[in-house]
């Protein structure tokens, strides 16, 4: 069943084309990542589908019904964490949830806020102020508030930007068992690895654009590119010139496309020994989504 669809979704701010006509679907009990980089269009578009934002033109289907409008049934539906959340410096974790809570037509009563504090990992911060909190206690309260009304399908944007990796696996975790508790979860993230960590379906957006999309294995396939051999060297230009498919990642390392990776070595060697280079720190790994972003765009996910 499909929870969500979009048909040619736009939204411009003048000049900037924010989201340039984008068509995609949500399947029931998936997780749904949309990647690009910063500007790519991620939270527009998540705003819009949140009924935050106000769509220029296209078409959004909820349950395979078309919407005009994000109305209460819908928002009701759905469960929000949005990029910054204020919360109230001086309530605490257990009453921020409460009040929350207080705003939807549910009864949530005590012991399901005590569960989403559970499930959130904050049982000894319930009674902390939030002004006692780190960054990613935070993020993780307020995934707790975007799921007070138990809702169906979960936004949320960027929930790790700004985490340490420690509090990101925490945040990840959480993602994987909500996922496991038959919840759809739309998010958006910069971060490759989030996507191949928790996405079923990656949408890989750019200037308002969705430029591929598919699983996380299909989009690496299509690369067609096993593995990337990556090394630094002291003359990276000669190396361009001479080995096909190369590309200068910053300025002294040299990354090379290998479907044969030994091949790929030998000539390497050869040519750092005919053209006497320096060649160091070399590094084989396997193709990810970053390799397909830098394929179709020609730069880096990362700024
Ligand atoms: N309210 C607004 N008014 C004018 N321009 C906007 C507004 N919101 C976003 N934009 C512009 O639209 C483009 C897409 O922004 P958006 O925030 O959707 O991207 P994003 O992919 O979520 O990036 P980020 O990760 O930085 O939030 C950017 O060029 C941005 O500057």
């Amino acid at each position: 069943m499909k929870v969500i669809a979009v048909k040619e979704l736009k939204k411009y701010y003048g000049q900037v084309k924010a989201v340039d006509g984008i068509s995609f679907e949500v399947e029931e009990g998936t997780v749904v990542a949309m990647l690009g980089p910063n500007g790519a269009g991620k939270t527009t578009t998540i705003e819009i589908l949140e009924g935050l934002r106000k769509k220029d033109s296209g078409e959004i289907y909820y349950f395979g019904k078309k919407v005009e409008e994000i109305d209460e049934t819908i928002k009701q539906m759905i469960g929000v964490q949005l990029q910054k959340t204020a919360f109230f410096e001086y309530l605490t974790v257990y009453e921020t949830l409460e009040l929350f809570a207080a705003l939807y037509n549910k009864k949530v009563d005590k012991q399901r806020i005590k569960s989403l504090i559970e499930l959130v990992a904050l049982e000894e911060k319930a009674k902390a102020k939030i002004k006692e909190l780190s960054g990613g206690q935070l993020q993780r309260l307020s995934l707790a508030v975007a799921l007070v009304n138990d809702p169906k399908i979960v936004f949320l944007d960027e929930p790790t930007t700004g985490l340490d990796p420690q509090a990101r696996r925490h945040v990840w975790q959480i993602v994987e068992d909500l996922r496991k508790s038959g919840k759809t979860i739309f998010l958006t993230t910069h971060y490759m690895e989030e996507a191949e960590k928790l996405a079923d379906h990656v949408l890989i957006m750019d200037h308002g654009k969705i430029i591929a999309e598919g699983t996380v294995d299909q989009l690496i396939n299509s690369l067609d590119m096993e593995s990337y051999v990556e090394f630094w060297t002291d003359q990276p230009e000669k190396l361009l010139e001479k080995l096909e498919g190369t590309v200068l990642l910053n300025h002294d390392k040299l990354q090379i496309p290998a479907k044969n990776v030994e091949e790929v070595l030998h000539k390497l060697f050869d040519l750092s020994k005919t053209l006497q280079l320096k060649i160091d720190n070399i590094v084989i790994r396997r193709s990810n989504l970053e390799d397909v972003f830098l394929k179709l765009t020609g730069r880096l996910l990362r700024d």
